[in-house]
């Protein structure tokens, strides 16, 4: 028989010989003050983004019915869709929805606002952006994200429906990700209601001449975009939608 060969167990690895590591994981998590680089590597950005992700999931899993409310981070109270903003957020909470915005300014604070006053959930998922905004006043349940397709994943995994007011790139990009996710079948029975037609129809116009014009889209794309000037009709199809997903 072999001399008896010293070996050492690590988790589901064994040593031996010159290969044994006489420190334990422990020790080198408790003991050492390394050099710190690998916080900054991607495997290690994997398990923050998967913290992300379950912390979101966390926050959110009895959040029970809502609609993502997007729209400018620069249009303030002086703005006629802030006061839009804040009328959908109450109408919204009335109709049983918790409201889910960005958490940031503008009409993202008017629909908590109206959200909050209203006495529904108001939900704010704000992002790490290079200057600091933070979660506005009136967001009641706040998560707060590094990584934008995090953030992105629990606005669509958690809402019914999107309702989008006139805004800017971040807007466009929440509006578009519905419309493809939509478009490629990846969400159902999923209304995106455009507020404020004087803003949005040049896009859809745009839409229909060039990208429809030129085969890049189908007039479905086109339909799935609701455009109103009415905040009871964007209710109202939330409401409907809702009720179609529970028949
Ligand atoms: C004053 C200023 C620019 C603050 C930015 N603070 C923000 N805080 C949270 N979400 C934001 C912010 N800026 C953009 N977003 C995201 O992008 C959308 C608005 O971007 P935009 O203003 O349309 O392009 C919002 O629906 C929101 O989800």
């Amino acid at each position: 028989m072999a001399d008896l060969v010293r070996a050492r167990f690590k988790g589901p690895i064994i040593q031996r010989r010159n290969q044994i590591d006489d420190s334990t994981t422990d020790q080198r998590l408790l003991d050492s003050r390394g050099p710190s680089d690998w916080v900054h590597t991607d495997p290690w950005r994997v398990l923050r983004m998967q913290a992300e992700l379950v912390e979101g999931f966390g926050a959110l899993a009895e959040l029970g019915p809502a609609i993502s409310v997007f729209g400018s981070a620069r249009l303030g109270p002086e703005h006629p869709s802030y006061a839009v903003a804040e009328t959908l957020g109450r109408r919204l909470v009335e109709e049983g929805f918790a409201v889910i915005t960005g958490g940031g300014p503008g009409a993202m604070e008017a629909a908590n606002k109206g959200a909050s006053e209203a006495g529904g959930v108001s939900v704010g998922l704000g992002i790490e952006l290079p200057w600091e905004s933070g979660l506005n006043d009136w967001v009641d349940v706040g998560v707060h994200f590094r990584y934008f397709f995090a953030r992105k994943t629990m606005f669509v995994k958690y809402s019914q429906g999107f309702a989008v007011l006139p805004g800017g790139l971040g807007t466009l990009d929440e509006m578009f990700e519905a419309a493809t996710l939509a478009q490629t079948g990846k969400i159902t029975s999923f209304p995106i209601v455009l507020i404020g037609t004087s803003y949005w129809q040049g896009l859809v116009d745009w839409m229909r001449d060039t990208q429809l014009a030129e085969g890049t889209i189908r007039q479905d794309d086109i339909d799935r975009l609701v455009l109103t000037d009415d905040v009871e009709e964007a209710v109202a199809l939330m409401v409907r939608s809702r009720e179609d997903e529970s028949s």
